[in-house]
């Protein structure tokens, strides 16, 4: 998939904002963001769901929205509303996402059989799917989402809607689509879950403000991260937040989570920083994490919009 300059505009506001994108083949991409940060809008745009207001789409070597006829036979979506058909059984709820995808008789009855099996339905296919479980579900809509076998598969926030172990074994089964060659483009909110993505891109306010690997995102961000534990961490904090050299302190528990604006900082200047009324302050160098790495994407982004041009 290659994205060059994709906006959206719904009136004054600019829901997306010249975002570039290249998503390899059987990757897990994830897209990070806050609420209304565009994510779905992107989504959406990607799958020939909404036309852009500028910006040029390639999915699966075809032009979007030009040619997002031909490119839904190719995708699976799939949102966190799960869309089923509440009134329909788990089985029929598979049978009418095949024949709308075009399947023939035969190959219906054979695929969903498998996918009941592959997704621990099949003891209850005959169960009307609004009854079933929040975690049931979200397995249903993802087998629905890919009766057809698509190439790429869209998933806009699927698992906010379910339990932790239930999250656990939705991203077994994305891991085992990507091995078998589907691409996946995924949203979400979770930290854990963008940890296992392959690649990912941080979305903020519709413009994208870091993308890469994991590894390449937090590696950036070395020395720069400490923990500190003290005796008053609201005090400590406070010491903290006006300092030239803090980009942000927040506070977890007992503990304090600092970002330094550069790295090089060693434990005494932090100490320096926080004020010596506490003796007993502890104070770590830690590794940095993802959050750490939309803190200062996020920052670096708004001191840009800041700056007079
Ligand atoms: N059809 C629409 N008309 C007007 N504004 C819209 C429309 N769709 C989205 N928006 C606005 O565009 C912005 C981006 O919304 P979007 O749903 O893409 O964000 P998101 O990152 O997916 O958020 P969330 O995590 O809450 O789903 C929001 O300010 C939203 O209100």
């Amino acid at each position: 998939m290659h994205v060059r300059g994709l906006t959206k505009r719904f009136g004054a506001l600019v829901a997306v904002n010249g975002v570039n994108l290249e998503v390899p083949r059987a990757c897990v991409y994830g897209f990070l963001g806050p609420n209304g940060s565009g994510k779905s809008t992107t989504i959406r745009m990607l799958c020939g769901l909404l036309t852009p207001s500028e910006g040029d789409i390639e999915v699966l070597g075809l032009r979007v929205p030009e040619q997002a006829e031909a490119l839904k036979r190719r995708i699976g979506y799939m949102t966190q509303k799960f869309s089923l058909f509440d009134d329909l059984s788990v089985r029929q709820n598979l049978e009418f996402l095949a024949t709308v995808q075009g399947l023939s008789r035969q190959d219906t009855r054979t695929r969903v059989d498998e996918l009941l099996k592959r997704y621990h339905l099949d003891d209850r296919q005959e169960q009307l799917a609004g009854t079933m479980s929040g975690g049931q579900k979200q397995r249903l809509a993802l087998a629905g989402a890919i009766v057809h076998k698509p190439e790429l598969l869209f998933l806009d926030e699927p698992t906010s809607a379910v339990d932790p172990e239930s999250r656990r074994d939705f991203w077994e089964k994305l891991f085992e689509l990507a091995d078998a060659g589907t691409t996946i483009l995924v949203s979400t909110h979770y930290m854990d879950e963008a940890e296992r993505c392959h690649r990912l891109a941080f979305l903020d306010s519709g413009n994208l403000v870091a993308d890469g690997t994991p590894k390449e995102l937090t590696d950036k961000l070395r020395g720069r991260t400490f923990v500190i534990r003290a005796q008053s961490p609201r005090q400590a904090k406070q010491a903290l937040d006006g300092h030239p050299d803090v980009l942000s302190v927040a506070q977890i528990g007992n503990e304090l989570r600092v970002l330094m604006r550069k790295d090089k900082v060693t434990v005494d200047d932090l100490r320096n920083a926080a004020g010596h009324a506490d003796d007993a302050m502890e104070i770590e160098s830690v590794s940095p994490n993802l959050e750490d790495v939309f803190v200062v994407a996020t920052r670096k982004h708004a001191q840009r919009e800041e700056q007079p041009a």
